[in-house]
């Protein structure tokens, strides 16, 4: 018996002294390459709680609360300068406006950083694993799936987005009286991407959503809502069971469902033929590539979370500029006026130079999504931001957070000019989008949905032009910041318009 504890306490104690070696080991491995490569820490955050950081959360809470999260985290870097780092509920976090920085996590060392440890627990029994979850080779070959598809889908048809502009049109008042256009806006974009994504549109301008749509968007609201909870709960999730989000992720799963097995059966008898007209659907080219239904559904709830409201969002921000910028207003008119009064095709739409100098202007100061985050996969180095001039690389422990803020990257002074709060589209004359433009992000992850979302935006603005020969703004309140997943004004965007 007495043998017997020894022989047990003999192995604790054994585990005990590898545990500590190896920890040992690490840390000097840590220390080693950290003055190899002549590491720096960054400035530090000074907090009341430096342990676990809970004060740091707090403030941020309040801040998000008050709607001053944006001004909040500026205060932050004009204290600390561009990167600094704070801990954050037991998390490490570097944040960073470094463009040389964001060069580095999102495309030079894009290996050593992930986000599907940061999504995809929170999100998986909604969305599932795809393109936006996930990372390493699974990433890859989500990614390879739908890129081509919304590559595609920047050339396809723009009838179908005047058809929904038509439904748009009906709604705005004709004689200047106040309207808020960015509920309308959402509905228009919640609308074209059902009809992309699922090749039906849930109708929401024109009020003829079935019951299942209706169904379908309000549990896709609930889902949307659970997720935001798992998310601040984090580990703690298992322990808060959400019954509202699991039926929601229940009636969302089965809808879309319905619309693969709908595709999969007209194959099946003999409907669905390669057609060059056939209108592009992302389902349908996911279903052309994959049988995997399970697979399908994911990737296109991934692509749908990505795509969220973003088309609508930068539409009315640029509303929202351009009705308080009346010389801007004048300069884009008149290049809309040089196209004639035909409706515009793809490649007119690619020729107007002012008016994509406007959305970039819309989406430096006014980025969706405002931050991008990564975690660090293993053990590597910042290249700059530490140390007392903040030049020298940093070391970053394995498991530590990144975070870029794209709303204060895009308005620093010493990147953009004394003028970089203001709207002007002029500077992109001579601007070139480099790392610190940020609005689609950069590197292997960058939004590929880009092009087809511009070509959506630059249409429905230079129509919106066509239409009205005022827009004028009636609502003397400031911009208001709203983060969900992206940001958009929390006072809506009250506009006049006359025919
Ligand atoms: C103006 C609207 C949009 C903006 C500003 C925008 C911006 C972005 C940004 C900043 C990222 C993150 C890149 C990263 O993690 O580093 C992203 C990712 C993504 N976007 Fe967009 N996006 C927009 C619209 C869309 C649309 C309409 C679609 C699809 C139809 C789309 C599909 C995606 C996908 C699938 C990803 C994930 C890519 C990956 O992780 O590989 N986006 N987008």
């Amino acid at each position: 018996m007495e043998y017997k504890l020894i022989s047990i306490w003999n192995t604790f104690g054994a585990l005990a002294a590898i545990i500590v070696i190896n920890s040992l080991i690490q840390r000097w491995r840590t220390f080693t390459v950290a003055r190899s490569r002549g590491c720096k820490p960054a400035p530090r955050h000074r907090q009341r709680d430096p342990f676990f950081g809970l004060d740091f959360f707090v403030q941020s809470m309040k801040a998000s609360l008050g709607r001053r999260r944006m001004e909040w985290t500026r205060s932050l870097f004009l204290k600390h300068g561009r990167t600094f780092q704070v801990t954050n509920f037991g998390k490490e976090f570097i944040f960073t406006i470094e463009p040389t920085n964001v060069q580095s996590v999102m495309a030079l060392d894009f290996e050593s950083w992930g986000l599907e440890p940061l999504r995809l627990p929170a999100v998986d029994p909604y969305i599932g694993p795809g393109v936006f979850t996930t990372d390493g080779r699974f990433w890859s070959h989500a990614r390879a799936q739908v890129k081509p598809i919304l590559s595609k889908g920047e050339f396809s048809d723009l009838s179908r987005l005047e058809h929904h502009f038509q439904n748009l049109l009906h709604l705005v008042p004709r004689d200047g009286s106040p309207i808020d256009v960015q509920p309308l806006l959402e509905q228009m974009g919640t609308d074209v991407v059902s009809e992309f994504l699922l090749g039906e549109s849930i109708g929401l301008l024109t009020e003829n959503s079935s019951v299942d749509q209706k169904e379908f968007m309000s549990a896709l609201s609930d889902a949307d809502a659970g997720c935001g909870k798992r998310f601040l709960l984090g580990k703690l999730r298992v322990f808060f069971p959400d019954k509202k989000f699991d039926k929601a992720c229940e009636v969302v799963h089965s809808y879309v469902d319905q619309k693969i097995d709908a595709y999969f059966k007209s194959v099946a008898d003999g409907k669905n033929t390669a057609d060059e007209n056939e209108r592009l659907v992302l389902l349908n080219e996911l279903a052309k590539q994959t049988d995997d239904r399970k697979l399908i559904r994911s990737q296109v709830l991934n692509v749908l979370q990505a795509a969220e409201d973003g088309a609508s969002i930068v539409i009315s921000n640029t509303l929202f500029f351009l009705s308080r910028n009346p010389k801007v207003l004048e300069t884009l008119r008149e290049e809309v006026a040089s196209i004639g009064g035909q409706t515009p095709t793809y490649d007119v739409l690619k020729s107007m130079k002012y008016l994509r100098r406007v959305i970039n202007e819309s989406l430096r100061l006014l980025p969706l999504p405002p931050n991008n985050s990564r975690v660090a996969l293993k053990d590597t180095v910042l290249p700059t931001g530490g140390g007392s001039d903040g030049k020298a690389p940093i070391f970053v422990k394995k498991g530590m957070m990144y975070i870029t803020n794209s709303y204060i990257l895009h308005r620093d002074e010493d990147l953009w000019g004394t003028d970089a709060d203001e709207f002007k589209p002029e500077r992109w004359e001579t601007q070139r989008q480099g790392w610190h433009y940020q609005a689609f992000g950069g590197g292997p992850r960058t939004c590929p949905g880009q092009g087809l979302v511009l070509t959506q935006i630059s249409y429905v603005l230079v129509r919106l032009l066509q239409e009205f020969k005022t827009i004028e703004s009636r609502d003397e309140r400031p911009w208001l910041e709203k983060i969900k997943l992206t940001m958009c004004n929390g006072n809506g965007v009250v506009l006049g318009f006359v025919s």
